[in-house]
């Protein structure tokens, strides 16, 4: 069996939601965004190994939050670091050495399907990566710099999601560089050492936690999930 890690990370502060409590601890539908996260992951199957990357101020916050919700899905804490970037690379430091394939994939993603997640792991297995996208709905316009915009094909493009999979060997040689300001996600750096990424179907209501109004959006989710079992 091939031994496998999903790095979930959850280091950042949350700042665009602008709440008090950093929305990767906040409750949709009375549980907290990340345990809903780690239960995906852990329905899919229970042999993954689950690293959470958080601030390391927030440990105890999160021992205590796992008592009171009486969470009990084994994983491991691995500490923050001040960029994703950097982040990621702490979880991908901390693997054991047998890990051959890690799923990569934002704490603030909760509503990730099943399907996605397997299939991800499959894919990376065949081809190295698997980087989870969806279509686009609206039309899109490019902008210059002296004011114009212009008609681009939207068929010719993608928004990316997580989880982004890859063979653990070659991410971790790609995360062993010095951080740019394109490494907005996983698959940039992977590309960064001319390789290239394989792209799966993600889900449409995997969204990014973000601002205020994500939150109404997965109350609704959650509720429409609930009622669907
Ligand atoms: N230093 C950081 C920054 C971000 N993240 C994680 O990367 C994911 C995507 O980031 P984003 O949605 O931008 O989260 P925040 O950085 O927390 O949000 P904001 O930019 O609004 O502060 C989140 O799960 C976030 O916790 C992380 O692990 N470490
Ligand atoms: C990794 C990511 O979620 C893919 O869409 C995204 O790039 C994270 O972006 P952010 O700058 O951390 O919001």
């Amino acid at each position: 069996m091939t031994n496998k890690a999903a790095i979930l990370v959850a280091g950042g502060r949350g700042t665009r939601m602008g709440s008090p409590i950093s929305k990767q601890y906040l409750p949709i539908a009375g549980q907290p965004v990340l345990m809903r996260t780690l239960s995906v992951f852990y329905s899919v199957d229970p042999s993954i190994e689950l690293i959470l990357v958080l601030p390391e101020n927030d440990f105890s916050y999160w021992e205590e939050l796992c008592q009171h919700y009486q969470f009990t899905i084994s994983h491991r804490l691995v500490a923050g670091g001040n960029s994703r970037f950097q982040s990621v690379r702490n979880g991908l430091n901390s693997l054991n050495p047998e890990t051959e394939l890690v799923a990569i994939h934002d704490g603030v993603r909760p509503f990730v399907d099943k399907k996605v997640i397997s299939e991800s792991f499959e894919t990376a297995q065949q081809q190295g990566s698997a980087i989870a996208v969806i279509a686009l709905k609206d039309s899109i316009r490019k902008l210059t710099d002296d004011g114009k915009s212009f008609y681009q094909e939207r068929q010719n493009f993608r928004m990316v999601q997580t989880p982004q999979t890859f063979q653990v060997k070659k991410i971790k040689k790609a995360f062993a560089v010095t951080e740019l300001q394109q490494f907005t996600d996983d698959a940039t750096v992977y590309e960064n050492q001319g390789w290239q990424v394989t792209l799966i179907s993600g889900n449409p209501e995997n969204i990014k936690i973000t601002t205020p109004e994500d939150m109404d959006y997965a109350e609704f989710i959650a509720a429409k999930q609930s009622s669907d079992r």
